[in-house]
């Protein structure tokens, strides 16, 4: 029951990455999201305002929906969107990877940012289930649920820089997708997160610095969001560069030539390529920093900017952890 499935960006920036999901043959494009554990679509249940523009899952036409009678869900993210509705349970097929009484939550109220995005018609969480906020019962997310019939509990990320489909596998490790060999780094799964300690830095070529950093491995955050040292030495390489506050974060001349940056995971280097790390323009000739500041977070977060440079091994055996290659 492996299964491999397209991971496509949205936009022209790599904001974020969408997988068609199959819910009892209704397909929609879903965010998969390893900072959360909820899986949501958009629905027919939405007031018409807020449905224009997605695909919306119609539970009425499914033959395998189960409703939960009495069991909600309502979430809030990190950039403050929300959504919340009710729940259920239906086929869910991801690539070849097909699982039956996946629990699927409807959204009967979404934010003004989902009903903008209309690409996205839903999360696909992949978070630990432990952060799932179905009420009365918290419910498993979809490896939860598929990772018994995987070949092996894992799922991979092998996301591509600027228009180009990645993928992620469900069940197997492709060697093909990946240069060298996997580094292992154990997970600490407290908060639900793929949460770990990474172990410095280094910018361009220069010096690495050892530094624990607790990170979390996040597909639904477009940037990395890391301690303020570690910006502040990042952009200091960066001729023009300044903290813009109109724009809430670091801005440069697009023309800018970006240094690498170098993020230790255990002994192995993982390299951003500089030029990913120009995420968007910004205003006038300014561009907006893939890099940016963790004050506030609680913690760092290794978003798509440093993902899609790695191969990503999620291994969900009974001791968590994260792998990381080159590729
Ligand atoms: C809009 C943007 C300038 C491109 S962005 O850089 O802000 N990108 C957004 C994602 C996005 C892309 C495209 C269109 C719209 C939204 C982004 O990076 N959002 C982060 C920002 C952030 C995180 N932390 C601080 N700030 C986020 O909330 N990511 C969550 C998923 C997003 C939510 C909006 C829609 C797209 C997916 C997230 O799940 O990855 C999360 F981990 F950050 C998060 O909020 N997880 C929720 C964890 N809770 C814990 C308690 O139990 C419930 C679950």
């Amino acid at each position: 029951n492996d299964g491999s499935v397209t991971a496509s960006p949205e936009d022209a920036y790599d904001s974020e990455y969408l997988c068609p999901v199959s819910i009892d043959g209704q397909t929609l494009a879903l965010d998969f999201d390893t900072g959360s554990a909820d899986l949501w679509v958009f629905s027919t249940s939405l007031p018409s305002s807020e449905q224009k523009g997605h695909t919306l899952f119609d539970p009425s036409k499914s033959t395998n929906w189960k409703a939960l009678s009495g069991y909600k869900w309502n979430i809030t993210y990190g950039d403050g969107s929300g959504a919340s509705g009710t729940v259920g349970t239906d086929v869910v097929t991801v690539g070849g990877t097909s699982v039956s009484g996946q629990a699927v939550e409807i959204a009967t109220k979404v934010s003004s940012a989902f009903v903008s995005d209309t690409a996205n018609d839903g999360l696909l969480g992949l978070a630990f289930s432990s952060i799932n906020t179905v009420t009365p019962k918290a419910q498993h997310t979809f490896f939860d649920t598929a990772k018994s019939s995987l070949s092996s509990p894992v799922f991979t990320a092998d996301l591509k820089h600027r228009q180009l489909p990645g993928t992620y596998d469900f069940g197997t490790i492709d060697s093909s997708k990946y240069t060298g060999t996997i580094t292992y780094i154990d997970v600490d799964t407290a908060n639900g997160f793929w949460e770990f300690t990474g172990s410095g830095y280094a910018v361009g070529s220069g010096s690495f610095v050892s530094s624990s950093i607790d990170a979390i491995a996040d597909t639904g955050t477009t940037l990395i969001y890391v301690p303020d040292a570690v910006v502040t030495a990042y952009y200091k390489q960066v001729s023009g560069a300044s903290y813009d506050s109109s724009q809430g974060g670091y801005t440069f001349p697009c023309s800018a030539t970006l240094p690498n940056l170098t993020l230790g995971i255990g002994s192995y280097h993982a390299v951003v390529p500089g030029q990913y790390i120009n995420y968007s323009p910004a205003s006038g000739s300014k561009c907006f920093g893939g890099v940016q500041s963790d004050s506030g977070i609680g913690f760092s977060i290794y978003g798509d900017v440093f993902l899609k440079s790695q191969f990503v091994i999620f291994d969900g055996s009974s001791t968590p952890r994260l792998g990381f290659a080159a590729k």
